[in-house]
């Protein structure tokens, strides 16, 4: 189980210090889908990168397994079997996608071609290729996604792993996401604004304002756009993650 208890982000911003995050209280159990949304701006990247350690939390707590973590490094929570899937993985001249996804694996049984597969890619043709500016950014958007489900983590955090990624991919990406919630016990948490993402969490966590607006079951928020023609959803996204928000949109 990880939890976020009244955990506060302020980051130095142009005119001084800002306040990103606010009392954010979450449990987030084992073997369920998490899926984070609302408005642009409003803190969903910055839970992420709080409960990974790239910025480390102002206040409050971070419990892993009832362990605190609030104060370990990066590396630490990645040892403690954190994840976050980056827009794109790193590069190293002359690394292949074989040697990427070993790395990743450590000494996980996993295989390889495998990995490739529950990504939507051809081991036959990725392979042995090197990871270098010949890929496209989908490509390696996958790519990275296969080097999280090597790692077999506790907790992987997905920041909208859907953009970049064609219509015919997707699919498979959300196929992605249910196979490793069956295969694994990981606590999966994908930060999205897409209705298809939304329709596979266990439950939905609305960000608006630094602040969780509403921790609900994904039928109510998927209710809510169901009453709307394709022309008002925008405006429907709007205003379920900005309740105490003025975001508006004009589609
Ligand atoms: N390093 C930083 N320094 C200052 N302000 C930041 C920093 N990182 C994020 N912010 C601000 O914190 C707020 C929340 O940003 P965050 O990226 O978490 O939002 P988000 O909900 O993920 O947005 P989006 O849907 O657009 O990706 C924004 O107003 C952003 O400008």
């Amino acid at each position: 189980m990880l939890e976020l208890i009244n955990v506060g982000l302020t980051l130095e911003g142009d005119n001084g210090e800002v306040q990103i995050l606010k009392e954010i209280n979450l449990k987030l159990e084992q073997k369920k889908i998490y899926v984070v949304t609302g408005p642009n701006g409003g803190g969903k990247s910055s839970i992420a990168k709080v409960i990974m350690g790239i910025y480390p939390a102002t206040s409050g707590e971070i419990l892993i397994d009832s362990a605190n973590i609030t104060k370990e490094s990066i590396t630490e929570r990645a040892r403690l079997g954190i994840g976050y899937a980056f827009q794109q993985p790193p590069r190293f001249k002359g690394m292949k996608v074989r040697d990427m996804l070993e790395l990743a694996a450590g000494d996980n049984n996993v295989n390889p071609c495998d990995l490739l597969f529950d990504v939507g890619l051809c081991a036959q043709d990725y392979l042995d290729r090197e990871i270098n500016a010949s890929f496209s950014g989908g490509e390696l958007k996958r790519l990275e996604i296969a080097s999280v489900l090597a790692r077999k983590l506790k907790v992987a955090l997905f920041d909208e792993p859907e953009a970049g990624i064609d219509l015919w991919s997707f699919q498979k990406l959300t196929e992605t996401f249910e196979r490793l919630n069956e295969k694994y016990d990981t606590t999966i948490v994908i930060i999205s604004h897409q209705e298809r993402i939304l329709k596979l969490a266990d439950q939905v966590i609305v960000v608006a304002n630094g602040k969780i607006s509403e921790i609900t079951d994904k039928d109510k928020i998927l209710g809510e756009i169901e009453h709307l023609d394709t022309a008002c959803r925008c405006r429907n996204a709007c205003e379920i993650g900005g309740k105490a928000n003025a975001v508006k949109c004009d589609r």
